[in-house]
């Protein structure tokens, strides 16, 4: 049978989407692998099927690149929130529900912006932080970025006595004041990425947290992969609300596969 599938892109995070809405693909693991593999597949970061939902505008189901059901993915929500509105299921701004719950999400100049959960908890360790915005986050300063080895010392935290069970996705982040640089090691990709939606907006609010920065401001990240940012709102710097990561989510191509 022959599969038609769409490819995008959110700053370097790609991901095969299929419409499912009409087509009852069921989950299957070794195929969503398959789908994802650079080289006996499409290629892809992750995978997601569009669902139709009774309450929502859509549904989004998620696999990593390992073809397994997994927590949110931000720039996954951006990218499937550009896919339906080429879809035609929404023009400007839409309600979708995810794995994590309800989200917001809307078309701007900047390409798609998305309401991410309320965060309410933010462990602050010994130059580590440890928060959940949809997907489970360990985040840490650099002085080095650019010459870290990333897929090493990620491995290393994400594979260490405390995370290894559930795994951790793991950010570095080096702090030039105007913005953030950030490099994150990706549970289930179990490599490196390009960018991480849920990863740069655990940095995003670590770093609140850290400095202080209360009211609503808004964090200028560098990914590997394109710019992204992140908006959010805090009293106190532990509990954050009205969250939201903006920024490209673009449609690379499209096709059939023999599966
Ligand atoms: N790339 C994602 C995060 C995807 C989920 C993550 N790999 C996990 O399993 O926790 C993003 O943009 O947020």
């Amino acid at each position: 049978m022959k599969l038609s599938f769409y490819k995008y892109q959110g700053a370097g995070n790609d991901f095969v989407l299929i419409d499912n809405r009409t087509l009852g693909l069921a989950i299957d693991e070794k195929l969503f692998e398959r789908l994802c593999d650079r080289r006996f597949g499409i290629g892809g970061d992750g995978l997601m099927l569009l669902q139709n939902h009774p309450d929502f505008d859509f549904e989004m189901i998620y696999a990593n690149s390992d073809g397994r059901l997994s927590s949110m993915c931000g720039n996954g929500g951006r990218c499937i929130t550009a896919f339906a509105n080429k879809l035609g299921v929404f023009n400007e701004e839409t309600n979708f529900i995810a794995v994590d719950g309800p989200h917001y999400a809307k078309v701007t100049n900047k390409g798609i912006s998305l309401q991410m959960i309320d965060v309410n908890e933010i462990e602050a360790g010994d130059n580590f932080f440890v928060l959940n915005t949809g997907s489970p986050h360990y985040v840490t300063e650099v002085s080095n970025l650019k010459d870290l080895n990333v897929f090493e010392t990620g491995r290393s935290i994400r594979y260490n006595d405390r995370f290894k069970a559930n795994g951790i996705n793991v950010n570095f982040v080096e702090d030039f004041g105007e913005y953030l640089a950030v490099r994150t090691y990706e549970r289930g990709v179990e490599d490196e990425t390009l960018a991480c939606g849920t990863g740069v907006t655990a940095v995003a609010l670590a770093i609140m947290s850290k400095k202080g920065i209360t009211g609503t401001h808004t964090t200028k990240i560098k990914a590997m992969g394109g710019d992204l940012s992140v908006t959010a709102t805090t009293t106190d710097g532990k509990s954050f609300t009205n969250i939201f990561l903006e920024g490209p989510a673009d449609f690379v191509f499209e096709g059939e596969i023999e599966v």
